[in-house]
């Protein structure tokens, strides 16, 4: 469990990008944290692996205070994407995917071996696992992305708009893939976007966030969608919801889902 006790983060300039954030994130769940640009999204998630301190308040994992862990022991045992990959450009898919366990004293044979795995378990073609970064799509970057981040098997994967660089139906294809490895790995998954229907899709719970990280409202996605708890969050989830808002037509005995426009959606199963 990562748990966020009272924690506020100015920095130096004086701006305040948090200002008495509390939150549990349980363990083996995806937590979408959504909010506009600038409301403090990555300076939250960033203070999970230390890339940046709290001026006040505690961030724990599993009861203890992450100021106690040696800030490089934490960061590799904590996986990370970003929206760009932050992939090495000078090393090859499969070594930009296997030298976080080389450092930790993984052969580099079996390092390897393990990487060509996971590049397949993301979906990717194993021949690309020699090419550069620069010679994959960016939809590609982003699974080896996601294949370095549990290449060292670790239990939180902070993922920090991971999907945001990618069209539209490569974004939904890396959500499918990221739903169908988390049914398996069960990570702690802290996920970071401003989209809030990768939050809902995403997201077992999901935290809207308003201006300091403010939480506007917190709940699993249908909890929110059917009850926003104010009109910050009504706005945020999205006024072209409510043309989304569906009503059940009957055809042919049977009840059929329809949206706003009143195009039919799916069937609804008795
Ligand atoms: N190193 C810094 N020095 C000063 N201010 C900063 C620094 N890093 C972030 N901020 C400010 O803190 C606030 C929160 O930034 P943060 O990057 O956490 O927001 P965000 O929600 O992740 O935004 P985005 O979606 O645009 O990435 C912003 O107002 C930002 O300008």
């Amino acid at each position: 469990m990562i748990e966020y006790e009272g924690v506020t983060k100015t920095f130096p300039d004086g701006s305040i990008a948090v200002s008495s954030f509390s939150f549990q994130i349980p363990s083996h769940q995806v937590v979408a944290l959504v909010g506009s640009s600038g409301c403090g999204k990555t300076t939250l998630l960033r203070m999970v692996n230390r890339m940046v301190e709290p001026t006040g308040g505690r961030v724990l994992i599993d009861g203890r205070d992450v100021r106690e862990m040696d800030p490089v022991a934490l960061r590799r045992s904590i996986g990370y994407v970003l929206q760009n990959g932050g992939l090495l450009p000078h090393r090859t898919v499969v070594d930009n995917v296997a030298t976080v366990p080389m450092l930790q004293g993984v052969s580099r044979r079996e390092a390897r071996s393990a990487a060509v795995g996971l590049l397949e378990r993301v979906g990717l073609d194993p021949q690309l696992a020699t090419r550069f970064p620069a010679q994959l799509s960016g939809g590609q970057q982003q699974r080896v992305g996601v294949a370095r981040a549990l290449a060292t098997d670790p239990n939180i994967l902070l993922m920090d708009e991971p999907f945001g660089a990618v069209d539209p139906i490569v974004r939904r294809d890396l959500q499918d893939e990221l739903l169908s490895l988390q049914a398996d790995l069960g990570k702690t998954i802290l996920f970071v976007t401003h989209d809030v229907d990768e939050a809902f899709r995403l997201g077992d719970e999901v935290v809207v966030l308003r201006e300091r990280a403010a939480i506007a409202q917190s709940g699993t996605p249908a909890s929110i969608l059917a009850s926003p708890a104010n009109d910050f969050v009504r706005a945020f989830i999205g006024a072209d919801r409510a043309a989304r808002a569906l009503r059940i037509e009957h055809v042919d005995g049977r009840d059929v889902a329809v949206d706003g426009q009143g195009t039919p959606v799916g069937v609804i199963e008795p």
